[in-house]
């Protein structure tokens, strides 16, 4: 086959852990996860991160209180009765953030991945959306009725959330970036 002088030129390559391709999921779960770090919340950090069918990241969130409501007093505080001192009526999800963050027309046929299974609001926000995949880490909360709905929801839709366990590979990817590297 006839070589163009563009075969000579170096390619741009795909990251690579240890000398082999990053599979996708691991990135983006990774790109997930520090975008957690970002999030004030004392307890659950959850971050999220949203990309295209051509595998384009187009949004990405995390937990934190509305824009210009950051450091108005609003609570942390946890727990149940979810009452007016607890930070649940008040904090906006990671996955909002995300698709309010977004940086394309729409999330249509978008996956989302996100640091921990969504809640049935986000489940509504996730289907309205468009967004066709979820791949989740935590399920910590899955006795919770918001966990429970969302399953229902997205079973409703059509949609199967599927749980991200190359746990060990994302830790060791996270662990490979070396900024000092030339
Ligand atoms: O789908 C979800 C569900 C919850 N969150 C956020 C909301 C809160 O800031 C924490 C949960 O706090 P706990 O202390 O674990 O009750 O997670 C979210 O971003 N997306």
């Amino acid at each position: 086959m006839a070589s163009s002088s563009k075969d000579n030129e170096p390619q741009p390559q795909p990251p690579t852990q240890a000398g082999g391709p990053i599979e996708d999921d691991v990135y983006f779960m990774a790109v997930a996860l520090m975008f957690a770090k970002k999030s004030p919340d004392p307890n659950t950090k959850v971050g999220a991160c949203i990309v295209n069918q051509e595998g384009n990241i187009v949004g990405i969130g995390y937990n934190k209180m509305p824009n210009g409501c950051e450091d108005k007093g609003l609570p942390w505080k946890r727990g149940r009765p979810k009452g007016l001192d607890k930070k649940y009526l008040y904090v906006c999800h990671a996955e909002l953030n995300a698709i309010m963050n977004k940086t394309s027309m729409d999330v249509e046929g978008c996956t989302i991945y996100v640091t921990l299974y969504p809640c049935n609001e986000c489940a509504k926000l996730i289907i309205q959306s468009g967004i066709k995949g979820v791949v989740y880490l935590s399920n910590k909360h899955k006795d919770y009725n918001e966990t429970k709905a969302a399953v229902k929801l997205f079973r409703s839709a059509g949609i199967e959330p599927r749980q991200f366990l190359a746990k060990r590979e994302v830790a060791d990817f996270l662990a490979s970036i070396d900024p000092f590297a030339e």
